[in-house]
């Protein structure tokens, strides 16, 4: 009798996604088909030399673009479809951004920051509540809910920006190169706290990311190239130890790249 075998379900389809910038003359082709699904529970990376699109696919998924041509779903609902109230919605609650830089916003306490999507897309206290606790004792960061960013470490100032990105409970939490500002200690710790977050959390993430270091922690990795994946790397769980992946995703890196520092 053969093992059963769990169908995990598509939390967002990618599906023949472009965007071109300017007229056919002076035309940039930043995405240029991109095809790909994430799965529930799944940490996808993405990764590709500076300029092959990877903002531009974030800044479609996060609505902030409109594709030229192609879809985008969420749980199976096309997003380019979502009246007024519908994108509000996705872009409060049902995706959670992580950006390199932060975005906490200087004159609110680490507890009003964590706390803001909730107050701005009206949700109950009791959600907050609930949640709360839980992200800040995980995240470590009960030593700074009453501090100010500018009083913060990058690390703190990251992990309160993960409980602010989590706090809504979104299907995803999209980062934006969530490790580019930290050094490498606080790197470490950050996708530790992102990897244990999806591991035992089972909290779905998609990254950007220039670092194998960083993209060691996925479960995939996607390689862009000229708006489009050409190259997929799978972690071979469980016997393949994570040091062996980073050394795959190098050589791949290396390969596809020409150098690993030129991500
Ligand atoms: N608003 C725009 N108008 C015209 N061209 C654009 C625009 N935004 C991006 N591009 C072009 O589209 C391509 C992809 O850019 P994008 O910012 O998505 O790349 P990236 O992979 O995120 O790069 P980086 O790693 O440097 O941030 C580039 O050639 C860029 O010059």
């Amino acid at each position: 009798m053969g093992g059963t075998i769990i169908m995990k379900q598509k939390i967002l389809q990618v599906q023949g996604l472009r965007k071109h910038f300017g007229k056919h003359g002076s035309m940039t082709k930043a995405l240029d088909g991109m095809t790909f699904d994430v799965l529930e529970g799944e940490f996808l990376g993405i990764m590709g030399k500076s300029g092959c699109g990877k903002t531009t696919l974030l800044n479609c998924i996060a609505t902030a673009l409109k594709p030229t041509e192609g879809k985008i779903l969420l749980n199976g609902e096309d997003i380019g479809g979502f009246d007024d109230r519908r994108l509000a919605e996705y872009r409060g609650s049902r995706i959670g951004y992580l950006y390199q830089d932060f975005e906490l916003l200087d004159n609110l306490t680490g507890r009003e920051n964590i706390t803001l999507p909730l107050a701005i897309h009206g949700k109950e206290e009791g959600i907050e509540a609930d949640r709360l606790p839980e992200l800040v004792d995980y995240l470590e960061i009960r030593e700074v809910l009453d501090k100010f960013p500018s009083q913060m470490s990058g690390g703190e100032k990251q992990r309160v920006a993960a409980a602010r990105a989590l706090i809504p409970d979104p299907g995803i939490v999209i980062a934006d190169e969530p490790t580019g500002a930290l050094d490498t200690e606080n790197a470490r710790a950050l996708m530790q706290k992102l990897n244990g977050l999806n591991r035992e959390f089972g909290r779905t993430i998609l990254m950007v990311t220039h670092d194998a270091g960083a993209a060691s922690y996925c479960s995939r990795i996607l390689f862009m190239k000229d708006g489009y994946i050409f190259h997929e790397l799978r972690r071979e769980f469980p016997q393949e130890s994570q040091k062996d992946y980073y050394e795959r995703i190098l050589a791949a890196m290396a390969q596809l790249g020409g150098s690993a520092d030129v991500f």
